[in-house]
This record gives C-alpha cells, structure tokens and sequence, in this order.
C-alpha cells in the first residue's frame, strides 16, 4: 500500500460528485421532500465552563524530558513478542516487570497505589480517590508485541530503540508501549508532585493483548468482578490523532473509537484420498480449495458505510471539509453509497466500509510426488457494525457454493456496542476536552476501530469505552502498525505522558458541565 493509495482521495470523489452531478440534482429534488437537505450537520458541539481541575502543571523539564525518553527507549528494547497463544516471551515478560519497578519507584511504592500481578505478567493497579461517590475509570494498555524480523526491511533493528530524525523506532513504539509507559509516567509525576486523586482508576496492562488477551485481560477483567467493580469509562488503545490521512479535511481529525469492529476466523478444508502424483484426478484438493478462497477474495462483503458509528465520524468532520465535500459528508443519507464506492479503492479506507476478508493461512502437502488428502486455508474476517457472526458465515457457505469445502467457525465475536458520545457523556467529553487543551487545532470526531483491542473483554464493567491514544499518525504511517519501520517522534512521546498527566486531573470533575450554558467548546 502506498502512501497515496493510503489516503483518502478528494480528487476522485470530485470527480464522481461531478459524474453524478444530474443525477444527483434529480435525486435531491425528490429527496428534498421527503428529507432534509443541510450544509453542515455538526458545526458545533458546545459545551459551558469547565471546572478548573487541572491544579497541577505539566511543564516537563529537560532533565525529566531525557529521562522520560530513556524509559521509554529501556520498554522498546525489551522484546515481549506474542506469536501464539502458548508462545510468548517470559523471559522478556519477566524483564519488563523488572523495568516498571526501576523506572517507576514512586508509583511502585505510594501508599495511594495498590498494586497486583495477574496471570504471571500482566499488572493491575488501583489508585483510589478520595471521593467515594465517584465512579471509578480505568485506562488500559498492553505491554506485548507482534514479532518483528529485522530483514523484512527495517531501517533500524526492531528492537534497538534507534533515534532518527527524532523519531524511535522499534516494535511497539505505536502499538502499545507508548501508552504503557505514558500513563506510568504520567502517574509517576503526579505522584512525585504531590497529586492524590479525587476519583479512584485503575490501570491494567496485558501481557497478551496480540494473541486475545484470554490470559492477561480477561484474568483481570475476573479480579475486578469479583471486587464487584463498576467502571464510568475506559480508554485504551485504537484510533489516533489523524494528520494528512483523510485529504481534503482542514486540520488533524482526533478519532475516538467508539466501538469496534467483531472478528470471525474461519477454517476451510478439502479432503481427497491420496494417492501417486502419475494419476491425478481432475481436480485436486489444492485446486478446489484455491477456487473457494479465489471466489471469497473476488466478492467482498457487501459495502456497508453509513450503517455504522463511521457515518458519525464523517459527520463530525464534515465542518472541516471545503464544498462540495462539506454538502456531501452532511447529507451522508443521500450520498454513502457514492462515499463507499470511492473509499473502497484504499485498503485503509476500505476497512472502515465493510466486513473485511483476509485470507491469512493456507497449508497443504507434504512431498512432491503425493497428492495431498488434506487442503486448509483459514480467512480472518473483521466485521462491520451492521453484521454478525452468523450473517457472515452464511454469505461465506453462499459465496464458496461447493458442498466439497468444509466450513468451520474458529472463533468470533459479534461487533462491539456503541459507547456514548453525546454532550453528558462523561468519558468521551473528558477525553475530548483534554485533546483539545492541548491540541486546539484537532477536530475531534468518534471512530470506528477496526482492529480489536483488550478493552473488548471488559463489556460487563461498563458501557463506555473508548480506544485511542493521541498518537500522531501522518501519511504512509498506517502501514507501520504490525509492519516495518514502527516509529514514533520524541515530542509525539512527551505529548503522550502530558496527555494522561492532564487527563487523569480532569476526571477529578464531579460531572460535566451543563451543555447549554454559553462559553468554552468541546
Ligand atoms: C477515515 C479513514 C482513515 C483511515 C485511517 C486509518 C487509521 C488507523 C489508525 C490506527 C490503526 C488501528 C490500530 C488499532 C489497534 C489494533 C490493535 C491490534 O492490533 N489488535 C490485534 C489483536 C487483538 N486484540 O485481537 C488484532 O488482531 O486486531
Ligand atoms: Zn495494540
Ligand atoms: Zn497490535
């Protein structure tokens, strides 16, 4: 994917705006009776004074700027690869422990801060607050990595935490130990300045968030149940501050996932007799399964846009767009469909339209001259909002069409709820005023996060979660998430621990501020 296909492209769009123009015309002349047509659908979510919470500065100073920097650079060093479920690296587990408790004396030590170790290497912490009426909060991040191969064309070895150009690079820079070692910083600090809470949270980190998180997440998810724990909101990783991503829109979009998409791994199999490879039938296992997963990659799931929380986030930006992209992002009922046909181009953008069909494994035979009995693929789907589980294996059984090919479901989940994001949704709003204090250039818009994260786990402890970190993702970055050349720039860092230094003191507010008073946007 290039870093032009990797944006969503403005001049095509035009270009098909202007196609369809009489089309279009005709359709709005008898649409306009039946619905209304608006040129801008969410200029303005207003919000009234925020309560000062912020009582404590964030100035970082150089000596804590190199020592910051440091920390974080020790976290990417140490190679804490998932690659299976049973496959992870204790002996690195084991070594990042060790490194939270150097690096982060004061939160290991605090009396405000209770700590525990779930399942051998993930960490529960819980730092309660003063005011008991409160409901709690949690932030989440997981400490794990996908594996990285320095010969796939890394610009620096994967687990050298090079500097560049002011970047670091190495696996897990954007995904996740940015948010590991920002919030524990953030803490440390507060900590260190005498910060004591008025809201109680919790911070978990998994060990094992790449490969589903069944041990880390989950065992905490049970710790805290069993605590009888209710939750106001969590945050944990997905979307991220988007700069030059979405062409066309004026400024950085900040996307908050609001929900995220479901998964179902599929297994199809063929099995034939073997035989001698002097006398092969007409078609063989290979051959009949290859024409199922051909069939599966030459129909795509149907186009869904506007059927999900993503028709939200267009509408949010819609302001940010000059015409004629505003007019057609604020009357997304009338044009989703000519939006989806043109995002459906980039692979990014197309994520966000639909289930996505990924054929990931494919293994048969095991000598040259035997015919395979045993033919496997597994597709890896991620599933849009509008569908289930179910409604994608039947178009799968429909779309492969031959009875040869045996169908299983591996294992899958249905979409993930919508969390609120209204103006008296606490957590959103207090997420989205931290952003905007110290970013106001952003437009800050909810998302639909297309990769799963931990937080799917914790359903049952609250309503609200939310995945993003204010990670700054520019052209071309998207590919770096699981790819090669994983970075993220020093001051992105900083930014980061400044981020949750302020967040944790604004959820100090009691409630949000009455929507309908003049004053301070949100
Ligand atoms: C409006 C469209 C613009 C397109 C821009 C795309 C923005 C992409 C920004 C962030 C990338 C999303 C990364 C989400 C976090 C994924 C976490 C993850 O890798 N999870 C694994 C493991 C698991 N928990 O299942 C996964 O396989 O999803
Ligand atoms: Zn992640
Ligand atoms: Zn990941």
């Amino acid at each position: 994917m290039t870093d032009r296909s990797a944006t969503f492209n403005i001049l095509k769009l035009v270009k098909i705006v202007s196609l369809s123009l009489l089309f279009v015309v005709l359709v709005c002349f008898v649409a306009a009776t039946l619905r209304t047509l608006t040129f801008d659908v969410n200029a303005g979510l207003q919000l009234a004074h925020w309560e000062k919470t912020n009582n404590i500065a964030s100035d970082i100073n150089q000596h804590q700027r190199n020592e910051l920097l440091e920390n974080f650079r020790e976290a990417i060093r140490i190679p804490t690869m998932s690659t299976t479920k049973t496959q992870l690296n204790i002996t690195a587990l084991g070594e990042f422990d060790s490194l939270l408790r150097k690096v982060f004396p004061t939160v290991f030590s605090s009396h405000l801060v209770q700590h525990e170790v779930v399942a051998n290497y993930s960490h529960l912490f819980w730092v309660p607050g003063s005011d008991l009426a409160l409901v709690p909060y949690m932030l989440l991040a997981h400490i794990d990595v996908v594996p990285a191969d320095e010969n796939d064309g890394w610009e620096a070895p994967p687990f050298s935490a090079k500097e560049m150009d002011g970047f670091i690079y190495g696996r897990g820079t954007i995904d996740n130990k940015q948010s590991v070692m920002g919030i524990l910083q953030a803490l440390e600090y507060l900590l260190i300045r005498g910060y004591s809470p008025q809201r109680g949270f919790f911070i978990g980190l998994g060990h094992d968030e790449e490969v589903s998180g069944l041990q880390g997440a989950m065992n905490i998810v049970k710790v805290l149940k069993k605590k009888g724990v209710q939750l106001a909101f969590i945050l944990d990783e997905g979307l991220a501050v988007l700069d030059g991503v979405i062409s066309g829109l004026q400024g950085p979009a900040a996307l908050i996932g609001i929900s995220e998409k479901g998964k179902a791994t599929v297994k199809l199999s063929v099995f034939k007799a073997p035989g001698h490879s002097s006398m092969p039938p007409r078609e063989s296992s290979i051959g009949i399964l290859a024409g199922a997963v051909k069939r599966l990659e030459d129909n795509p799931m149907p186009i869904l846009f506007g059927e999900g929380p993503e028709r939200r986030t267009f509408e949010h930006l819609a302001h940010r767009f000059g015409l004629p992209i505003k007019f057609v992002m604020s009357n997304m009922w009338l044009f989703s469909p000519l939006i989806g046909r043109v995002m459906e181009r980039s692979p990014d953008t197309n994520a966000f339209l639909r289930t996505t069909t990924a054929v990931t494994m494919f293994n048969s035979g095991v000598k040259v001259n035997v015919l395979p009995s045993l033919a496997e693929a597994y597709v890896n789907l991620r599933i849009h909002p509008a569908q289930t589980v179910q409604e994608v294996l039947e178009f799968i059984q429909s779309t492969v069409g031959d009875e040869r090919v045996k169908i299983e479901l591996v294992d899958g989940f249905d979409p993930l709820p919508v969390s609120s994001y209204d103006e008296t949704s606490f957590g959103f709003q207090t997420i989205k005023k931290t952003l905007l204090d110290q970013f106001p250039q952003v437009t800050v818009a909810p998302g639909l996060c297309i990769g799963n994260t931990d937080s799917r786990h914790y359903t049952d402890l609250t309503k609200d979660i939310y995945r993003f970190t204010p990670t700054w993702i520019r052209p071309g970055d998207t590919q770096r998430f699981h790819g090669i050349n994983e970075r993220i720039s020093k001051e992105n860092y900083e930014e980061l621990v400044v981020f949750y230094f302020n967040l944790i003191q604004n959820c100090d507010i009691k409630e949000l501020p009455s929507p309908h008073s003049a004053g301070h946007e949100l």
